[in-house]
């Protein structure tokens, strides 16, 4: 998994070197805490900027109530000052009746306004959850492919999912630990100051240790969290990698492998997850001790003031009742950042991708493709997947309105890598590729890849009906095109022989349907596309013979009056082509017509001589 470089933090600006308070150095210092991706404050920071605006409404309305809550907590500690003082010393029957429903109404206040809290944090919550999803797809679809190369897909569905919730968690965690357990507590803090200010200092004595023993607690779980985070990718990643290679783990017998492979991902994650529960759990002795001995002193001060100084109690009541009411909030808060640092990971994981450069880039003003004839050319085109590898170089190739260009060579040359250039998948690093003399890095996007049709050697079939997967070619197509879509490419007979005919569900895959059925699918999808230009990557696994002569047909149709380009792998099915190119470890070695090719006695010659000595061979076996 990629993670982006920690940031250099400058200096603490304590001490400065004149003794003096350097207000700019502070400024810097800050403001570096807050962009650094790396550092608590710096996500969530961000998080607030990206989501709390937009709800700021429905933030309000939830801090109105928690507001609500923190008052009314605060206020039945007040009342246990008269309660002790006006009930049990004077004895006075009317504040009897006063304080006994002013309790009742406080408590069904507080009752109410936290109902009303939960439910207006819980729906931003879950919008907040859906927005960053939507973000977070919006921005992967607009990746150009060497995204997709360098990631598995469990990165992405952990990022979705985990780091969307992520940001809700810390959302509702700030939201409440500032709206109610702060507010609550300053309020409680003000009845205790109000009240008895010298206890106040003695009960708060033992904030400092808390908030310097919960900060060194919050390192080991960051960097715990985010190993934890790391195992429970890898767990996604084995059960993707069981199931798309299902037939490779039975047939290699990798059933052992697989298993062992899982066992480390979930020991991995329970022991980071156990380790994390146990740090987050020592904030509870921690806090429960130094909570003890907060209201120990208390008791002993106001014990002895009210036996040897003759203070009454009832001046204490208020006191311990809002210290004790104190306890919780106070150690909700010290928490805060223990809660905090197990999201940490997964919403670093969604930033990383969102920040991810998209290697293609378009403006929104790019005008669409103006499309007159087809004519596509590579001029002088230097291509490499990686800065140091070369793949393609001084490519000049061009093919005319209604021409077949087809490619040959070996494996590895650079075919596939020229027919996604054409579709802008990467953008060239030398020369330009050329669409009716427009530069295809000048044009948008959208209207390039609306006038190309490809059919690739490995068709993907989507989950839906084999109807959907047609359509894939044109959303918007009726169901009449679409079966004459599929009668074209000869694929209506067997598809009229499945289960529910065009209704048939493809499983993940599309594992049910043979390789030649998925060739014909993905050139029905080409079919009703119907885009002048077509871009064609020949099947190179053996078909039998019938499926191969129907697929030839379908093609032949499918090329007739457009613009392509073929990735051919047997020479037969390119012989009449308007030229071809050989293409080797990155050049165009030989272009010309297949006689003229042939004449020449080169590479062409060779493999075109090699191809008919093995096609002879095996009519000889038949
Ligand atoms: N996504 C990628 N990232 C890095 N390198 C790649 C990527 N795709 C292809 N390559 C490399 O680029 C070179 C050209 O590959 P390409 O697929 O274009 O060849 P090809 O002629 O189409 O091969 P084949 O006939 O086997 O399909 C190869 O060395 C290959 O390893």
């Amino acid at each position: 998994m990629t993670q982006p470089e920690a940031k250099v933090l400058p200096k603490s600006p304590l001490p400065s070197e004149d003794g003096k308070l350097n207000l700019r150095r502070w400024g810097d210092f800050y403001r570096a805490i807050i962009n650094n991706d790396e550092g608590t404050v710096g996500v969530v920071v961000r998080i607030l900027r990206a989501n709390f605006r937009d709800h700021r409404k429905g933030y309000m309305i939830s801090f109105l109530f928690l507001f609500i809550v923190a008052a009314m907590t605060s206020l039945s500690a007040w009342i246990m000052r008269d309660v002790v003082n006006q009930i049990f010393v004077a004895q006075s029957v009317e504040m009897l009746w006063i304080l006994s429903f002013g309790v009742m109404a406080i408590f069904i206040v507080k009752g109410f306004a936290t109902y009303g809290q939960v439910v207006v944090q819980s729906r931003i919550g879950n919008r907040i959850v859906a927005e960053n999803q939507k973000r977070f797809y919006d921005r992967c679809l607009r990746f150009g492919l060497d995204f997709y190369n360098d990631r598995a897909s469990s990165e992405l569905i952990m990022s979705i999912s985990g780091g969307s919730n992520a940001i809700r968690s810390i959302l509702d965690t700030i939201v409440l630990s500032l709206g109610r357990d702060l507010v609550t507590l300053l309020g409680l803090i003000f009845v205790m100051v109000y009240q008895a200010p010298l206890m106040s200092i003695i009960a708060l004595l033992v904030a400092p240790i808390a908030i310097i023993s919960v900060s060194k607690l919050v390192k080991r779980i960051r960097a715990i969290a985010k190993q934890e985070f790391a195992s429970s990718t890898q767990i996604i990643s084995i059960i993707q990698e069981t199931v798309q290679g299902a037939k490779i783990v039975k047939a290699f017998g990798l059933s052992d492998h697989m298993r062992t492979r899982m066992v480390t991902a979930v020991s991995s994650v329970e022991q980071r997850a156990n380790k994390v529960s146990q740090l987050q759990a020592r904030t509870s002795p921690l806090m429960e001790s130094l909570g003890g001995i907060s209201i120990g002193l208390v008791i002993l001060y106001a014990g002895w003031a009210t036996i040897s100084a003759g203070k009454t109690p009832g001046e204490f009541m208020s006191f311990i009742t809002a210290l004790l009411l104190a306890y919780e909030p106070a150690k909700r808060l010290a928490r805060l950042n223990v809660g905090i640092a197990e999201s940490l990971a997964p919403v670093r994981a969604l930033f990383n991708i969102l920040d991810h450069p998209p290697s293609v880039t378009e403006t929104d003003d790019q005008p669409p493709l103006q499309l007159t004839r087809g004519k596509i050319e590579l001029i002088d085109v230097g291509f490499g997947y990686r800065p140091v590898d070369k793949v393609l170089s001084g490519i000049n190739l061009s093919v005319d309105h209604g021409q077949r260009l087809a490619l040959v060579g070996p494996s590895g040359g650079g075919k596939s890598t020229i027919l996604s250039l054409v579709q802008r998948f990467y953008d060239v690093q030398e020369g330009s590729v050329r669409v009716d003399d427009q530069d295809i890095r000048t044009v948008s996007v959208g209207s390039l890849r609306h006038h190309i049709a490809f059919v690739s050697q490995d068709v993907f079939l989507f989950s839906g009906t084999v109807r959907d997967n047609i359509r894939i070619g044109r959303l918007d197509a009726t169901d009449e095109e679409v079966e004459a879509a599929a009668v074209d490419a000869f694929a209506d007979g067997f598809i009229r022989n499945l289960p529910k005919g065009y209704d048939s569900h493809v499983g993940e895959n599309g594992v049910q349907l043979s390789g030649g059925q998925r060739q014909r699918l993905a050139i029905a999808r080409a079919i009703l596309k119907n885009a002048p230009i077509l871009l064609l990557d020949e099947a190179t696994s053996a078909l039998d013979s019938e499926s191969e002569r129907m697929i030839q047909i379908a093609l032949d149709k499918l090329v007739e009056g457009r613009t392509t380009i073929v990735i051919a792998h047997r020479l037969a099915t390119i012989l009449s082509a308007d030229k071809i190119a050989v293409i080797e470890r990155g050049h165009v070695v030989e272009v010309g017509t297949h006689p003229e090719l042939v004449r020449m006695g080169g590479v062409y010659e060779k493999l075109y001589r090699y191809q008919f000595d093995e096609g002879r061979a095996e009519m000889a076996i038949a």
